[in-house]
């Protein structure tokens, strides 16, 4: 597992500018050495805010789009229509312009879809669809970059402090119930199954997230502050501005 690093940016603009940079050069060097590349994204502002600026880099048309296969770390779920579904949002942002594979987009279930509002059933086949993806010996594809936001109290994905699913060591995915911030019902990543990427990077900004960032660089308990568990195996990046980083030293 990779030690944590933290880069601070002047604002959340140059922030997610910065980052979509990195996504756009991470994607190219991963299709340079094997023809194809595997993200994970997140929602929330930071997350997509990354998303428009990839869509708005002059450097758009150097990634295959075609060749990434594209999952995500969390979902809120609810209807598929709903605006405030990360995959709705991340799909404005930028996967409507861009010339993915539809069969390499991986979006995890919504409320309305085959497993009605089990989210727990749609959570086991989202565990199997990874597997099928996995290499041998794995059960989740070899995420090359695996991208999360931060939450007030310090929850990454869709696992909230001081809940099961934070504590879960088995399951690569999780129906989430009871959430403190809305919707209640997800479905999650888990720890184990986001540690097993290469590079995580975890991006917040703005003063409401400089206590959560700077407990989870002082090493918290994740079970505290689930973002503190939140590793690569061999990159862990903490991409924030200085509001975000007030609090470290
Ligand atoms: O609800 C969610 O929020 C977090 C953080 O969002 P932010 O707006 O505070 O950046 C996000 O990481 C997660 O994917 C999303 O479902």
């Amino acid at each position: 597992m990779s030690r944590p690093e933290a880069l601070v940016h002047s604002g959340g603009d140059v922030l997610a500018a910065a980052v979509a940079a990195r996504l756009i050069t991470a994607i190219t060097d991963a299709q340079a050495t094997r023809g194809s590349a595997s993200v994970v994204l997140t929602g929330g502002r930071t997350g997509i805010g990354v998303l428009e600026q990839v869509r708005r880099s002059p450097a758009l048309d150097a990634v295959n789009w075609s060749a990434v296969d594209i999952f995500w770390g969390d979902e809120r779920f609810l209807p598929d229509d709903d605006g405030e579904r990360n995959e709705t949002q991340a799909r404005q942002a930028l996967l409507d312009h861009v010339d993915v594979d539809p069969s390499r987009v991986h979006p995890m279930a919504a409320s309305n879809g085959s497993f009605g509002a089990d989210a727990d059933a749609a959570a086991v086949h989202y565990a199997e669809r990874l597997e099928s993806l996995a290499p041998a010996g794995s059960v989740v594809p070899a995420f090359d970059v695996l991208m999360l936001g931060v939450g007030e109290e310090g929850h990454t994905a869709s696992l909230f402090p001081d809940t099961p699913y934070v504590r879960e060591e088995a399951r690569t995915v999780v129906g989430v119930h009871d959430c403190p911030k809305p919707p209640p019902t997800r479905i999650s990543l888990t720890l184990p199954a986001i540690r097993a990427a290469s590079q995580v990077w975890l991006m917040t900004t703005g003063g409401a997230k400089a206590e959560p960032v700077a407990a989870a660089l002082g090493g918290a308990d994740p079970v505290d502050i689930p973002a503190a568990g939140a590793v690569g195996r061999e990159r862990t990046l903490w991409l924030l501005d200085t509001g975000a980083a007030a609090n470290l030293s």
